[in-house]
């Protein structure tokens, strides 16, 4: 990579294919799902309804919607083998590959045997990602071995419920609805590319999702939400917070939750959820973290003209729900599932192997030395 502009390294500018899922950034900052603004989404849909019009191709009717609810409620509990593989990791682990070994799990437990499946594999996996984490969550930290079949409405109030042992309120299964609608799709980011990637060679759904899983889990990516949290908790004041950000980007350290590799001028998810995560603030009588989440926002935009991405308020919303950090990155998970496997769906549909070539820089001809005589 030498010899190569830095602005094509990482594929950058360049197109990779075509999609009818999304667009990001069109102009500058926005954001639409198969033609729907995000803002109007995040207001008016359910993230049920976004799953629907994402994997089935368009909005479901009343009726529809009522089904599919159904369906997905009908689809959360756990076989026994799934239980028993998720009993042996310890608490130790991280929560990401967690949800890898589930997917993966899954994957020889309810092999996806021909494409016809490709639906009904991915209503599974929408309905059953929130409880394999929370499984092995409340199994391992607390000990018990808690019903995922439960009666909620929605995916992320069963999220809540399973975590929390409770019912969610209202504002936080509103919250959870949200956030699971911002997260749900993104073109061509780097965990729906290795999906697709995979689909390519005609691999099943469970694999493109388990690769999808380890891309999302890295802290450039989605793993950005829960590396902001264990930045932002350690400081106390928001001068506190200037001082150290200052601080950091005179040594040059990235800023995590800041900056984006599409999107120039803001991301439309942040205003979003950065709302919400005010409302949650005044609703736990938080007078810490969300000033300080603001601060940050201001110092970075002033020194760097760097916007919050998706994953910077998502960390204080979180919290404020008394969600454990490292839970975060799951439920992005939980959410971009649905895009990942619409993705495959697309790929499948117009398939031709990814497959792209490299630049070489190596040596140009190398000698043969027998062993004993290399040093
Ligand atoms: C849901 C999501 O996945 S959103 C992304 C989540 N990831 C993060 O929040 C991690 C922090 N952010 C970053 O690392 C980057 O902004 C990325 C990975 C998102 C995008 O990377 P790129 O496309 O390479 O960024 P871009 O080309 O815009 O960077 C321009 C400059 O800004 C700097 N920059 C970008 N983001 C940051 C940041 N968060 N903190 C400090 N500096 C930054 C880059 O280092 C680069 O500086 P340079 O020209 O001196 O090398
Ligand atoms: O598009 C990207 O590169 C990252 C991102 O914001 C997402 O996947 O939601």
């Amino acid at each position: 990579m030498a010899d190569q502009p830095v602005s094509s390294t990482g594929l950058r500018g360049q197109s990779a294919g075509s999609t009818a899922l999304c667009t990001v950034g069109k102009t500058g900052s926005g954001l639409t799902y198969r033609g729907y603004d995000i803002a109007e989404l995040a207001e008016k849909a359910k993230f049920e309804e976004v799953a629907y019009l994402l994997l089935k191709g368009k909005l479901p009717n009343q009726a529809e919607l009522a089904a599919y609810i159904t369906r997905l409620k009908g689809l959360r509990g756990l076989p026994q083998a799934l239980k028993a593989v998720l009993e042996q990791i310890p608490a130790s682990a991280h929560p990401m590959d967690v949800m890898r070994t589930g997917a993966s799990m899954l994957g020889n437990l309810e092999t996806e045997q021909s494409f016809d499946e490709q639906q009904d594999v991915s209503d599974r996996l929408v309905a059953v990602l929130p409880s394999i984490i929370c499984y092995w969550y409340r199994y391992s930290h607390d000990g018990v071995r808690i019903e995922t079949e439960t009666d909620d409405e929605s995916v992320g109030a069963h999220f809540l419920h399973l975590l929390h042992g409770e019912a969610p309120s209202e504002l936080h299964a509103r919250v959870m609805n949200v956030s699971l609608i911002l997260y749900a799709e993104h073109e061509f980011n780097a965990s729906t590319f290795t999906a697709r990637v995979c689909a390519s060679t005609l691999s099943d759904l469970h694999s493109c999702v388990t690769g999808a899983i380890g891309s999302l889990r890295g802290p450039l990516h989605g793993g950005a939400n829960e590396a902001a949290m264990e930045m932002i908790e350690n400081w106390t004041s928001p001068d506190e917070a200037e001082r150290k950000i200052l601080g950091m980007l005179e040594r040059k350290e990235k800023i995590m939750g800041f900056g984006h590799a599409i999107y120039r001028e803001s991301d439309p998810r942040n205003a979003i959820i950065k709302e919400w995560s005010k409302r949650l603030a005044e609703d736990v009588g938080d007078s810490v973290l969300y000033p300080v989440s603001e601060r940050v926002e201001a110092v970075m935009w002033r020194e760097k003209n760097l916007f919050c991405n998706a994953d910077f308020f998502h960390a204080s919303a979180y919290h404020f729900m008394d969600i454990p950090t490292k839970l975060f990155t799951p439920i992005f998970v939980c959410s971009r599932v649905t895009g990942w496997c619409a993705h495959v769906f697309e790929q499948r549909e117009n398939n031709r192997i990814i497959r792209p070539s490299a630049d070489y820089v190596g040596p140009e001809k190398s000698v043969w030395v027998p062993i004993e005589e290399r040093d």
